[in-house]
Order: C-alpha cells, then structure tokens, then sequence
C-alpha cells in the first residue's frame, strides 16, 4: 500500500510565482486557509527572471499616459483578439497593484522628483514600465514573500502557528487535479520532489498559476518548471484552453555560445537606446515597420534616435515595435543571409548612451553580466549577437475575465497559464502587472467561491488511485523508453515545425510527430533509485511525469496553428501571411475528448464577444477599420465601409468580405 500525506485546506494556489503569491496572498487575506504549491523552491519561480519591468500607466515619467492609452496598447498588441475586458481591468488595476507592492516594501527605482521612475518598452507609447534596474521580477517576488511572511507571523500571533492559514510547499509538484462525484474541483494530487512522497490536498478551489509551455520548444527564454502542467491539468479535469496558437518568440535570445542559446536579452536594452543592425552594419528595422504600425514610428534613424530625449515632437524608434514584428524581422534578415556569424543579428548599446560605458553597466547591469560570464562579450565594447527564442505563450485557461474562474467549478488561473488577457501578442512588462492584477482576482475569486458552497467537495478514494497508479506507471514498464531522448525529440519537432514560421504541410508532419511520441511517452521508463522507496529526488522520473503535459500543449498548439489561416501576432503562417478580419472573431478553443486513459485534444471555434461601445470609442475610426469586419465597427462607420466596399467591389468586379483592410495584413 503507497504511502499517502493528506492536508485540507480552503484554497490551493499551485504556482509560486507573481501570479500564485498575489492569489495566495488574497485568499489568505479573505480568511481562507491557504496552501501554496510550487515545483520549484520558494522565491525560484520563473518571475524571478523578468527583467524589464512592470507596466501600469502611473504617468510618473509622463502625464499623458492613463488607462485609456495602456488598454489601446495592449489591444493593438494583441492585434485586437485580446479578452477586451480583462485588458480594459489590467489597465485600470495595475497603478493600483505597483503601489500596493510599494507599501509592501518593494523598492523601484525613482524619477529625480522621488517618484517610481518608469521606462520604455516596445508597444507602450509612453514611458510605462515600473523596474528595478533589470531585475524587477526577483523584487515582485522578494516583496511577496516578505508578505507572506508578515500574514505568518500574524497568524503565529494569533494561533501560534506560523502556518495556521498559509502554508508554502516547496519543491513538491501537482500531477493531478481532482474532481468529486458532482464534477466540481475537490482537491489536488502531488509528490514532495525531494521524497517522492504522494501527498493530497484536500481543497473546494485551486487557483492554477503555473506558468508557460516554453520547454516544450528547444530553443527557449523560459526556465525547467515551465512544462505546461498547469495547461495540461486544466484540460486533463475537463477545463478548457483558448487559442493556444499563439506563442511569442521573444526577438532578442542570446544565440551563443551554444549553452546558453535562448537565454533572454531584455527589451530594456533596446527600450534604452539599443539597436539592431545586420551584418552590413545596416539599421534593419526601418524596413519592417508594418502598414498599422507606420503612424507611430520614425522613418529616419535621425527621429527615432531624437525621440529618447524629445517623445513629444518625435516618433518612437521601430527597435521598438512589438516583439512579433522584430522577431519576424530578424528571422528574414538571418534567411536572407545578412545575419551574424552564428545565426542571429547584432543588438548594440555601445556608444548609443550618453553616460558611456559607466551608463550602460548601471542601466543594464545583468546584461552587462550575464554577456561577460557566459559569452565572454562585453556590451560596453562590442555588440551582442541576437535571435528569437520561444518567450511566452498567449494561449492558456479560459477563464472569466473578473474572478479568473474556469469553465470546471471550483478551478480558477491566473498568469501565464491563463488566457486572452494578451490575444495574439503580450507587450513586454504587461506580464509582471497581469500577475498582479488577475493573481489578486483569481485569489479573491477562490475565496467568494468557497463562501458560496453549502458543504465540501468529499475526495473519492477511486480519484486518488487513479493518479497514485499514474504517477507510478513509468516505475512499471520494463525496457521503455528513455524521458530525455523522448524530450529531446519533442522539443526539436515543436521548434522545427510550429516554430516562428509555420505552413500547413509542417504542421501536419508536426501532429503527426506527435503522434507517435504520444505512443513513446506512454512507454517511458525509469529505474528506482537508492532512497525513499526508490522516489526520492529523481529528476528522470518527474520528466517522465512532465512529459504527459508538453505532449498535451504541444498538441493543443500545433492543432491550433493548423486550423488559423490568418497570421496575427504570435502566429505566424508562410502559407497565410495576411491577416484577416474574420478570423480575428474566432476564438480556438482546445478541450479533451476519447479515452481518458490517452486523451486527444479537440478544437472548436467559439465566437470573440464584441468590445463594448465605450471602449470602441477609445480607437480611432481608422485603426478600427484594419481589425474589424463592417458589421463590428460602430453604425455610422459601418456604413462607411460599407459604401466604400460596394464602390470598391462595383469598379473592381472583385468580392469585398470584410473589413476595408482586412487581407492587407500588416507584415
Ligand atoms: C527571461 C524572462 C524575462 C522576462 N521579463 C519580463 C518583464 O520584464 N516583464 C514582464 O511583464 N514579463 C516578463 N517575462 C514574462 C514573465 O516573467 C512571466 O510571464 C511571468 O513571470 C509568469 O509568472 P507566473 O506567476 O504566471 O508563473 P511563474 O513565475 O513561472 O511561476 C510558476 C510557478 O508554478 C510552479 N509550478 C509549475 N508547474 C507546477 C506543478 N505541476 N506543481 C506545482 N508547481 C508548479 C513553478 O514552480 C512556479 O513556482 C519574462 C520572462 C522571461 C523568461
């Protein structure tokens, strides 16, 4: 008989990073007793390494920043497919989240007049990202905690245990969610790294705050926890993922040495006067500015570089366009052979900063580090070689956009593993503000829930079985295959056929691929090692385990990328490089279906809801005409473009279908 811990608590948040501490943070604060789950050590999760910053429209460093401009940012950067509502809640609720984090003790760093100085990223229109150097996201976290820690020692105070009502599990991952005979959430299934030991968590509501998929690709920003669990648990207890097509690849990974490839350089490097230049030295990105974008940006190096010192009378340099765009533009400029000796481009700060060296080691000092120890590079000498590598995913958990609720009840996310917030593509710094922004609903969301329940959800004995004979399944097999080679080669498909540039032939060979590796991951196998009945840390086994989940995602989004024949943002199709009006109404939704015991995911198309009048009324008539079909706009421009279309279609003899735009396309 397997050896089995049982806790109960009200609130199970698995995930430690900003998204799972705010939530942890909240529940706690509305008197639920709360555990916090984290497959990595407490104060390691992946949060810790984002650099660039926050972003919340303070209008610190300029006034005419507001909510109104930050969700206008934020939609466009998703190419309007974002949940409109949870951009318009991240807009008005991020200030909010930064100062709170302030009072908590964070430590920004200030404007000359003592404020919190913020800084420029690419797609916010003004100064807007809150930091701390470049190293915000290790501050997010450290304060968090020391807010964990000050909410302990109350309840030490009060109950004489420091964990009365918050409960950090470090190093212990969640293999399975658990539902009672109602289909409602009654719990978690797990095992403490370190032991091997199985643990349930008895809980009414779990708040998923787990993080990306990147380790599913090869070439990746993103650290070892990020396997997708938190995606894949979703879906394995009946919830549902939203367009998980799309997945950013950050434009500026380090492409050297080898060891290192894919290890992020921050956008703050181009945000503080960077820029990008091929191997003819030429300053590229004045030839990628994409017809939605030409109003924004400087045409000249002249303007974009007058615009660090003067952003009111000059346009924005195109370094700083969204990450979709430069990531496509240097991935052309490496096809087209001006690329850098090995395979990226060149990204320089050198000479660009009015301080000189001493500048760009204060302003950048873990760039500065992070090039001297593991490329031998120094920034404030040479320039750094740059490609793009798989950052972020934008597809995740459907969930309400007010409470972070699921379509199972009793389920909430937030954070990475959540989506809509971003549509097809997240601007950097709007991740550090979502986590705080959705952690606290999704936290507050769990509590209210559990306020709502007449009784507990009872955890049946067959559930717990089921996920004991499943976490000991790869202990089992006898002559199986090996989790590393296995990885290995999901990786390299996931890279090679559903990377940056996708085409309908590739993904096809992609879910192919991944068919048969859904046979192998079946059949891995691993040895017992020396201690704790065989469990104790045993990195072999937890891949093994993990790989259930990079499977599932990595369907979910080459089935996905299939299906869109559009490119918009995070998803780009050779075969379809337009983008088109009415797909951006569509929304994929992946859910699971067939034999539960080696599941498929399925997709259907779930209409986009409408953006509300008032929030319509913040864009311009000409920007909405390039996203939405005629019969979105507001009546009167409607029928604008309508006549226009019909005139069109009249003198052409050619069909008009959609927006007067619409397969314009903007790469
Ligand atoms: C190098 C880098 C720099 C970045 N810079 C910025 C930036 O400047 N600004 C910005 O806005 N965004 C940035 N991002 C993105 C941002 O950091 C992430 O999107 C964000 O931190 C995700 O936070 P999260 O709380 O959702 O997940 P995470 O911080 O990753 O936390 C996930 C947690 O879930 C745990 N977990 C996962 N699976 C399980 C499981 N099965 N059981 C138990 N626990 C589990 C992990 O151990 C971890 O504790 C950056 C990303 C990278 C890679």
């Amino acid at each position: 008989m397997t050896e089995i811990e049982r806790h109960s608590y009200d609130v199970v948040v698995i995930g430690a990073g900003g998204a799972g501490l705010r939530a942890a943070i909240e529940a706690r604060l509305q008197g639920k007793k709360t555990a916090i789950i984290s497959k990595s050590l407490f104060g390691k999760a992946h949060t810790v390494m984002a650099e660039g910053g926050a972003a919340a429209a303070m209008g610190n460093v300029n006034a005419n920043d507001n909510w109104m401009v930050h969700f206008r940012d934020t939609m466009r950067g998703g190419k309007f497919m974002n949940s409109w509502r949870m951009a318009e809640l991240h807009a008005k609720e991020a200030p909010e989240r930064i100062w709170e984090l302030e009072l908590w003790g964070a430590l920004f760093d200030r404007t000359k007049d003592g404020k919190i100085s913020q800084r420029n990223f690419g797609g916010h229109e003004y100064p807007r990202l809150a930091h701390v150097g470049d190293r915000t996201g290790l501050e997010l976290i450290r304060t968090a905690q020391q807010k964990i820690v000050a909410l302990q020692q109350e309840d030490h105070a009060e109950h004489g245990d420091y964990e009365a009502n918050l409960k950090v599990w470090a190093e212990t991952t969640v293999t399975r969610l658990l539902k009672d005979a109602d289909g409602r959430i009654c719990g978690a299934f797990g095992y403490v790294r370190e032991t091997g030991k199985f643990v349930v968590f008895e809980a009414p509501a779990v708040v998923l705050a787990t993080g990306g998929i990147g380790k599913a690709f090869k070439v990746t920003s993103n650290s070892w926890e990020y396997t997708g669990d938190g995606h894949a648990l979703a879906l394995l207890a009946g919830g549902t993922l939203l367009n998980m097509e799309f997945v950013q690849f950050h434009p500026t990974g380090m492409v050297w040495p080898p060891s290192v490839k894919g290890i992020l350089v921050t956008e703050s490097v181009r945000g503080d006067r960077g820029v990008l230049r091929n191997s003819d030295g030429k300053r590229f990105m004045f030839d990628y500015i994409p017809e939605v974008f030409k109003e924004q940006y400087a045409t000249s190096e002249e303007e974009g570089d007058r615009w660090y010192d003067d952003p009111e009378n000059n346009k924005r340099p195109p370094e700083l366009l969204p990450r979709d765009e430069v990531a496509r533009a240097i991935n052309s400029e490496v096809k087209a052979g001006r690329g850098s000796p090995h395979g990226g481009v060149f990204l320089t700060v050198v000479d660009r900063m009015p301080g000189g060296a001493a500048e760009i080691v204060k302003r950048l000092p873990s760039m500065y580090h992070q090039f001297k120890e593991l490329a031998d590079v120094d920034i404030t000498k040479e320039p750094m070689e740059v490609g793009p590598t798989c950052h972020y995913v934008m597809g995740g958990v459907e969930v309400d956009p007010d409470t972070g609720a699921a379509k199972v009840p009793g389920l909430f996310a937030a954070g990475e593993v959540s989506g809509g917030m971003h549509g097809s593509n997240r601007l950097g710094g709007n991740s550090l503000s979502d986590l705080l922004v959705f952690g606290r609903r999704a936290g507050l969301g769990a509590a209210e829930y559990v306020d709502g329940l007449a009784a507990r959800p009872a955890v049946p004995d067959a559930e717990i079985e089921a996920a004991t004979t499943e976490a000991l399944a790869p202990f089992e097999r006898e002559g199986g295959e090996n989790p590393y080679a296995v990885h290995a080669e999901l990786q390299q498909t996931m890279n090679e056929l559903v990377g940056i540039i996708r085409k309908e032939g590739e993904l096809e060979r992609a879910l192919e691929s991944l068919d048969k590796l859904r046979e192998r991951v079946a059949n891995v196998a691993v040895e017992p090692v020396a201690v704790s009945d065989g469990r104790g840390y045993h990195p072999g086994w937890h891949l093994a385990l993990d790989l259930r989940n990079m499977l599932l995602v990595s369907e979910a989004v080459a089935k996905a990328a299939l299906e869109r024949q559009e490119s918009r943002g995070g998803h780009t199709r050779d075969d379809y490089p337009a983008m088109s009006a009415e797909w951006r109404k569509i929304n994929l939704v992946c859910s699971l279906t067939g034999d539960p015991a080696s599941p498929r995911v399925a997709l259907t198309r779930q209409p986009l809801a409408p953006m509300r009048e008032d929030l319509l009324e913040l864009f311009e008539n000409d920007e909405l005409k390039k996203y939405l079909t005629a019969e979105e706009l507001p009546k009167g421009l409607a029928e604008e473009v309508e006549t226009q279309q019909a005139e069109a279609a009249a003198g052409s003899g050619a069909t008009a279908a959609g927006a007067a735009d619409d397969e314009e396309g903007d790469r």
